[in-house]
């Protein structure tokens, strides 16, 4: 049954992190905005990503900060409760439940719709509601694509059929598995295994390619291996899964001549866009895949469709999803004026950040900070350069910090600029300086001008000189 048609500015497709960014934007830029929502408001990253994750993480990563200073580490007497972590995990996930974010939608003046919803032709949408009844929903000047992405699980033999974990599973359960296998070294792989490590599980992480995190600089997988081998995790590099599939209570995973066997086995390996049920084939596009979008975020061929945040599949980041609504939302307005849109980059409409200076955490003990190139990527892009490195440990902060603080500070300088094209730290708490670097890459701050931002005594930040004395040399 259809119900009546309701008209708006903009349409929103998917409440997430990003979506939420992009109506909020249209609202304030005078349109009317509506967000389309099929499951909970907030999206991944407020109940099965970023935030379970990090609170899983940040008790041992707290008890490991005590015990790293003489005196302090004195007072850690016992082990971490983990029912009282997965409470305050379950605590910030709001206990799934949405309220708190539909009635922050509900004051910034965003209608909301719940159900699923896809594009029905031109600037349509047709919304099947949790009653049945399907709502259409037509938008005056653009109708934003924000449904994010999906665990993507690997053509391994029987494991889409043996129900495996998925992130989501491993974010939320309520105890700790007994022997977890991980599937993939990635991101969540490394974080997730970091975790349930610590929180009593026995974890064993395989990784088809020779290091973890291979998309960040080298010394990073490498630090990352040692910590997890220190912690008691079994990885295994290098290892190809072939079969997977349920004997008894156990998860059996075959890589050629070698079973590995465990009680759960979470699938890390990767992400696919929410793209394959959404109507994109009413308007002449092919469904699945990351939506193919321009600088402005627009879909190409189609003006008046936005690709924003995980789907896109340009920065799979919260922040980054946020800092894409803000752009996207921005030039939704402008064209929505009637106004000329400038393409130019780091205008408001565009999202150079996204191919320039995306910042990333990885949350792992050591923590790996990260913005722009890394050195392959510079090297793949022809871009002359030269890598400095320090080791963060001989910065007196670090010493205060932590007894036996090991950690490294890498930049990738380019040579005919004189400008940071990528920083990377790996150490405990160097989260907390990234953002120092991003705003050097982001303002190709040169070198020069580098020398006048003086980190103050006795802080970590003092590795931004020693990388200039070493630049220097
Ligand atoms: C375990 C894990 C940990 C992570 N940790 C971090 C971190 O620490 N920091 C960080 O920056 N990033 C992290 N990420 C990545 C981050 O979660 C994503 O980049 C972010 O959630 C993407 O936001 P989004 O709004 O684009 O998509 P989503 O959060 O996926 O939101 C999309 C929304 O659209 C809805 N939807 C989909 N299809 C439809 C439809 N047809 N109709 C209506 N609604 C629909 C979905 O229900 C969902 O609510 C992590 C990811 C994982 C898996
Ligand atoms: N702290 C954070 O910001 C954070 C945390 C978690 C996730 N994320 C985001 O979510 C995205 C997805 O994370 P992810 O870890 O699923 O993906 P990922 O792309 O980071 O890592 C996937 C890993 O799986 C490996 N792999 C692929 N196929 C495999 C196979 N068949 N067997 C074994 N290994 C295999 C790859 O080599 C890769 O290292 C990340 O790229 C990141 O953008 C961010």
């Amino acid at each position: 049954m259809t119900d009546a048609e309701q008209t708006y500015d903009v349409i929103v497709l998917g409440a997430g992190s990003t979506g939420e960014n992009v109506a909020d934007i249209a609202v304030r830029g005078g349109l009317t905005a509506v967000l389309v929502e099929s499951e909970l408001v907030g999206g991944e990253c407020s109940y099965w990503a970023c935030m379970p994750s990090k609170t899983l993480l940040r008790g041992s990563e707290a008890i490991a900060a005590a015990r790293a200073v003489r005196g302090a580490a004195e007072a850690v007497t016992g082990e971490q409760d983990v029912a009282a972590t997965l409470a305050r995990r379950d605590d910030f996930t709001s206990h799934w439940d949405d309220a708190g974010q539909v009635s922050w939608v509900d004051g910034a003046g965003i209608a909301l719709v719940r159900g699923h919803g896809r594009l029905a032709g031109e600037k349509r949408v047709v919304v099947a509601q949790p009653d049945g009844t399907e709502l259409v929903l037509v938008a005056r000047h653009a109708v934003a694509v924000c449904t994010g992405s999906r665990a993507a699980v690997p053509p391994v033999d029987g494991l889409a059929d043996i129900q495996p974990w998925t992130p989501r599973e491993a974010t939320s359960a309520k105890e700790a598995p007994g022997r977890l296998l991980v599937l993939g070294g990635g991101y969540v792989g490394c974080e997730m295994a970091t975790a349930w490590q610590q929180l009593g599980a026995s974890v064993t992480l395989l990784q088809h390619g020779e290091r973890v995190l291979p998309d960040l600089e080298p010394a990073a997988g490498d630090a990352v291996a040692a910590s997890l081998r220190a912690l008691g995790v079994d990885l295994r590099l290098g290892t190809r899964v072939d079969s997977a599939r349920r004997e008894g209570g156990e998860v059996v995973l075959g890589c050629g001549d070698e079973e590995v066997r465990g009680d759960e086995v979470l699938v890390a390996t990767g992400r696919t866009a929410n793209s394959d049920a959404i109507g994109l084939e009413t308007v002449g596009l092919e469904p699945g895949g990351y939506l193919e979008v321009d600088e402005t975020l627009q879909v190409a061929g189609v003006p008046w469709l936005y690709g924003v945040g995980d789907v896109n599949g340009r920065a799979l980041l919260t922040h980054m999803g946020k800092y894409q609504a803000r752009q996207a939302g921005h030039a939704i307005v402008t064209r929505a004026r009637g106004e000329q849109v400038d393409l130019g980059d780091w205008s408001p409409s565009v999202a150079t950040a996204d191919r320039r200076a995306t910042p990333s955490v990885v949350f792992t003990d050591p923590q790996v900070a990260a913005v722009g190139l890394t050195a392959a990527q510079a090297e793949e892009q022809g871009l002359p350069h030269r890598v400095v490195e320090y080791a963060i440990g001989g910065v007196a902060g670090a010493g205060v910090y932590a007894d036996g603080y090991t950690g490294t500070a890498i930049a990738v300088v380019d040579t005919d600029r004189e400008v940071l094209l990528g920083v990377t730290f790996i150490g405990p708490g160097v989260a907390e300086l990234l953002h120092s670097a991003t705003i050097a890459v982001v303002g190709e701050v040169p070198i020069s001008r580098l020398w006048h931002a003086v980190p103050s005594y006795p802080t970590i930040s003092e590795v931004w000189l020693r990388l200039l004395e070493t630049w220097r040399g």
